[in-house]
């Protein structure tokens, strides 16, 4: 076994030459053989080794031995040892953890300390094979993807590295009894992680009834998985380019990926703006089958931790629900005869124009229009500027009926993000401007028009009071 290790450890550069390796030694035969075949390895390469050990102050005088036990043999073998006694119960109680996630935060925290504090990259702990087995059936149990049956990553990103994941637990309590390695039974173990205890106990025996081999059968799985994931992770790396540090990604461009490759490019863009990795299967799914439509031009999909993912025409945006109302809810009362200021727009209402003032008979800009000033004082004495609502309609020019206001936005290829600061122009209860995009018919200039009234926004460069 400790040559397959080392062999493992070499394959997958796990620890290189001057590297300082802090091993999390519990004191149970998993890491035991681990620190001794660390221990070993450091005869022909040249690394430090130091051991850390967290003392749970679980099991009362149990958890001292296992502190002891490990004190020794690093004394012994002149390993440095750091060890920490924590009060896992009261940290649990007071973030509202379970005794498994509060003691694996408390863990990798005191290894990262003593990384930082030694300048040390790596950090090794005892996980083998039927850690990895157990993982793996866990997930599938839960529900996970090709990615979640990788199972233990060997190496990670973080310079975790699990040298044993190849060793069955046999194996290690046999390398222990031959190399006289002393372990203690059931060492920092907290016997309340229910859920995979059942799975060892209990599935585990059971699945062996069917195929005495099973556990070998899911580490294969956990194999190919990961050469198929590692396979398309080059893949997307490749394609990342188009997508990578860009606030929208291109419909047009994403669209001709394979489907695979479309949720692995939205799984990375929604990484880049939340380390959230509780994304379902199902939101990469009807993301997918929204991109497949190619019809609709405009849509969202909800994404976990109050996330959306946006489609509007060629754009494809990650974004907060929170900030998904770039503008909130306005509404004015404006008179004729007076100008406002309204965030950086200008409204002007004139009115009184004579309608043979020849100059003021066309709207000169795309910023205004003209209205016959009698019909609109005939509905209401003041206009209303506000947003948008649901439902709102208005007879556009050259109409004979009303049209929904969401659809004429969507026909002018108005993007989402901005359909909440078109100002809305309404009299009485008839919308008879919808800024620079629609007016009524029904209040136009015509050749029975006497007064004129002229709306105009302009942008302003400073905001001013009215
Ligand atoms: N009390 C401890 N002190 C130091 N290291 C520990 C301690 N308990 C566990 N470890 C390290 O973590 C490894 C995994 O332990 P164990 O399987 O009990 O934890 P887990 O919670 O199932 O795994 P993980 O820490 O990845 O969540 C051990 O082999 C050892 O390297």
């Amino acid at each position: 076994m400790e040559r397959m290790i080392l062999n493992y450890i070499r394959q997958n550069e796990m620890i290189c030459r001057g590297d300082t390796v802090v091993a999390g030694i519990s004191g149970g035969a998993d890491s035991m053989a681990l620190l001794h075949i660390l221990k070993e390895f450091s005869k022909s390469n040249y690394i430090k080794i130091i051991a850390a050990h967290i003392n749970h102050n679980l099991r009362g005088g149990e958890s001292d031995l296992d502190e002891m036990l490990v004190r020794d043999y690093c004394d012994n073998n002149g390993i440095q040892l750091k060890v920490l006694s924590a009060d896992i119960k009261g940290f649990c109680a007071f973030k509202g953890l379970s005794l498994e996630e509060g003691g694996r935060i408390v863990r990798y925290n005191f290894f990262n300390l003593i990384k930082r504090r030694n300048g040390s990259v790596k950090v090794a702990t005892g996980h083998h094979k039927d850690d990895q087995v157990e993982t793996v059936l866990m997930r599938i149990i839960r529900g996970t993807g090709i990615n979640g049956l990788k199972g233990i990553d060997p190496v990670r990103e973080d310079g975790v590295i699990r040298p044993l994941l190849l060793a069955r637990k046999s194996d290690i309590l046999n390398y222990c009894h031959e190399k006289s390695i002393p372990y203690r039974h059931d060492a920092s173990n907290m016997e309340t992680d229910y859920h995979r205890n059942s799975i060892r106990h209990e599935l585990m025996p059971l699945l062996k009834k069917y195929n005495p081999i099973i556990d070998e059968s899911i580490a294969n799985l956990s194999k190919i998985a990961r050469e198929y994931e590692e396979h398309i992770t080059a893949e997307v790396d490749e394609i990342w380019h188009k997508y990578k540090d860009k606030a929208s990604i291109s419909y047009n461009e994403l669209s001709r990926e394979a489907p695979l490759m479309q949720k692995k490019v939205l799984l990375r863009k929604y990484k880049e703006i939340c380390d959230n990795i509780k994304f379902q299967h199902a939101h990469l799914e009807k993301a997918v089958e929204k991109i497949g439509d190619k019809e609709d031009t405009t849509w969202t999909v909800s994404l976990p931790n109050d996330f959306l993912l946006r489609r509007s025409y060629d754009k494809i945006t990650v974004e907060s629900k929170k900030t998904n109302r770039a503008t909130p809810y306005f509404e004015y009362k404006i008179y004729p005869g007076k100008s406002y200021v309204l965030s950086k727009i200008k409204i002007v209402v004139e009115t009184a124009l004579k309608k043979n003032d020849k100059k003021q008979k066309k709207p000169e800009k795309q910023g205004e229009f003209l209205f016959d000033y009698d019909k609109i004082i005939a509905i209401g004495e003041h206009i209303v500027l506000r947003q948008r609502k649901p439902g709102d309609r208005i007879r556009p020019l050259g109409h004979k009926n009303k049209r929904k206001i969401k659809e004429i936005l969507i026909d002018n290829k108005i993007p989402s993000d901005n359909r909440d600061s078109i100002l809305v122009f309404e009299v009485g209860n008839e919308i008879i401007w919808l800024a620079g995009i629609a007016a009524s018919e029904e209040f136009k200039v015509t050749e029975d028009t006497k007064k004129i009234m002229r709306l105009a926004f302009y942008k302003i460069q400073e905001e001013i009071n009215a």
